[in-house]
């Protein structure tokens, strides 16, 4: 136990009894709304401290942040998933790789990407036009990892051909479900299991297709032949002050990381957006009014997004209630004082965007879904940390451009002329390794 036992919080098998009745996300939301800013969690061994506060969320990412770090928290995402990728490293190797790695994602950079997100979104408006005309029911969640798995595979890998991403989706699927559980049920890695078994397998096979694909552009470079100018071009050409480039292993992790970091997360939040869209009639309106006024028939381009603000104020409104990534972790690394209380050395500290976005100190009527929050007057007023979907500070989602610029892109192509009905009463968001939709998204397509 590394807690301070005078943190506030609930009795172990009252939590047990509230996850097992209300699941994770909403039973924390209850404990938060008992026990006030900072409460602990103590569950067996292990234990933690939620913090709600926007000023806790400041002082962990920057005012005291050198007293925080991705330690034990992220050992099962380090040791199953990304290895030594950005999300999960720490210390010098951390510091090198984001400095290498940020001139790839600014603003300006993430633009390189805009052509290919937009043929993967006329691919969809076609097949789409075939849904609309058939009326069969589809799972909007699915629907939309297809597309941005095909997106990220493209602009990491330069992939094209439809199976390579059919099956490089399924078989991460299957590791990042794998470390999901684990996290949940340790079963040893030794362990005849057949989730072992499929994790392994899935393993090798992602790891295999990435050194193939590196030793295939190596030899390119060899022969004096152009290799494709693609994130992992990108990530085998960069040299840090001394030159020195990034090794095999970590061009693959760094890779994976990028697949495991960057689709889900905009898939579930594109979802999340049509969904939000089908209950909210008069926010579809605005949002349909916006595209056919400033796109009339002309097409979607990086120009006219700037006259798209409505649109990208949706998808900021969506990333509030429904954060794909609702909860994430850091260990205190020294003694430290968050929200009142002191922390030990080893303390789990979980920030909780999904509840900090409703904290009702910030937002007027949480629960209501309202794009009008993210005018610039709105935005400039509010405390800086009431809204953090991509996390704050240094370690900064650095996929935040590339996935607004996506989501932003996809949204008015497809609103344009789609308007899809979600069947159904309104979905339950759950924690699923990304938050999402209880049982899928029913969804017929229609055409506007
Ligand atoms: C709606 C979409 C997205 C959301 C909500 C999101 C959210 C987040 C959050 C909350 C973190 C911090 C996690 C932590 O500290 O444990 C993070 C980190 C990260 N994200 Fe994203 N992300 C999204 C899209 C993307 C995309 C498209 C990419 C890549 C192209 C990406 C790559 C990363 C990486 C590499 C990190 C680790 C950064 C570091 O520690 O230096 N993310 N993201």
């Amino acid at each position: 136990m590394t807690t301070t036992p005078r943190i506030p919080g609930p009795a172990p098998l009252s939590v047990l009894r509230g996850l097992s009745r209300r699941g994770f996300l909403d039973e924390m939301g209850h404990q938060w709304r008992t026990h006030g800013d900072t409460f602990a969690v103590r569950l067996g061994p292990q234990s933690m401290v939620l913090v709600v506060h926007p000023d806790a969320v400041r002082d962990v990412h920057l005012t005291r942040r050198r007293s925080f770090d991705k330690r034990k928290s992220y050992d099962g995402v380090r040791r199953y998933l990304t290895g030594d990728g950005l999300i999960a490293s720490t210390g010098e190797l951390w510091k090198r790789q984001r400095k290498l790695m940020a001139p790839f994602f600014t603003p300006r950079a993430v633009q390189t990407y805009a052509d290919l997100m937009l043929a993967d979104a006329d691919r969809v408006v076609s097949h789409w036009r075939g849904l609309a005309a058939s009326g069969v029911t589809v799972d909007m969640g699915e629907e939309m990892m297809e597309l941005t798995a095909s997106i990220i595979l493209r602009a990491v890998f330069s992939t094209a051909a439809e199976e390579d991403i059919v099956r490089l989706k399924s078989r991460v699927e299957t590791m990042i479900r794998y470390t999901t559980r684990r996290a949940v049920l340790p079963v040893p890695d030794w362990a005849p299991t057949p989730a072992n078994r499929r994790y392994r397998e899935a393993r090798d096979e992602v790891h295999a297709y990435i050194d193939d694909l590196i030793a295939q552009r190596r030899a390119r470079e060899a022969a004096g032949e152009p290799v494709p100018d693609d994130l992992l071009g990108h990530l085998m050409a960069a040299r840090d002050s001394d030159g020195g480039a990034m090794r095999e292993s970590l061009l693959r992790d760094e890779a994976i990381t990028m697949f495991f970091a960057g689709h889900e997360t905009t898939a579930r939040t594109l979802a999340a957006a049509w969904a939000a869209l089908a209950a909210h009639p008069d926010v579809a309106d605005r949002l349909h009014a916006e595209l056919d006024a400033e796109l009339g028939e002309g097409p979607v381009t990086l120009e006219a997004l700037k006259r798209l603000p409505y649109t990208l104020q949706v998808t900021k409104e969506v990333l509030r209630l429904y954060p794909a990534a609702p909860f994430y972790m850091r260990d205190a690394v020294e003694p430290v004082e968050i929200g009142g209380w002191d922390l030990t050395p080893g303390t789990a500290v979980m920030l909780t965007p999904y509840w900090t976005h409703r904290h009702p100190d910030f937002w007027g009527d949480p629960e209501r879904f309202d794009p009008d929050r993210f005018t610039p007057e709105a935005e400039a007023t509010r405390h800086p940390q009431a809204y953090f979907p991509f996390a704050t500070g240094e370690r900064v989602c650095i996929g935040n451009h590339f996935s607004l610029l996506e989501s932003h892109l996809l949204l008015a192509v497809l609103a344009r002329r789609f308007a899809p009905v979600v069947v159904g009463d309104p979905p339950r968001w759950l924690m699923a390794g990304v938050l999402s939709p209880e049982g899928g998204l029913p969804t017929v397509i229609r055409e506007r």
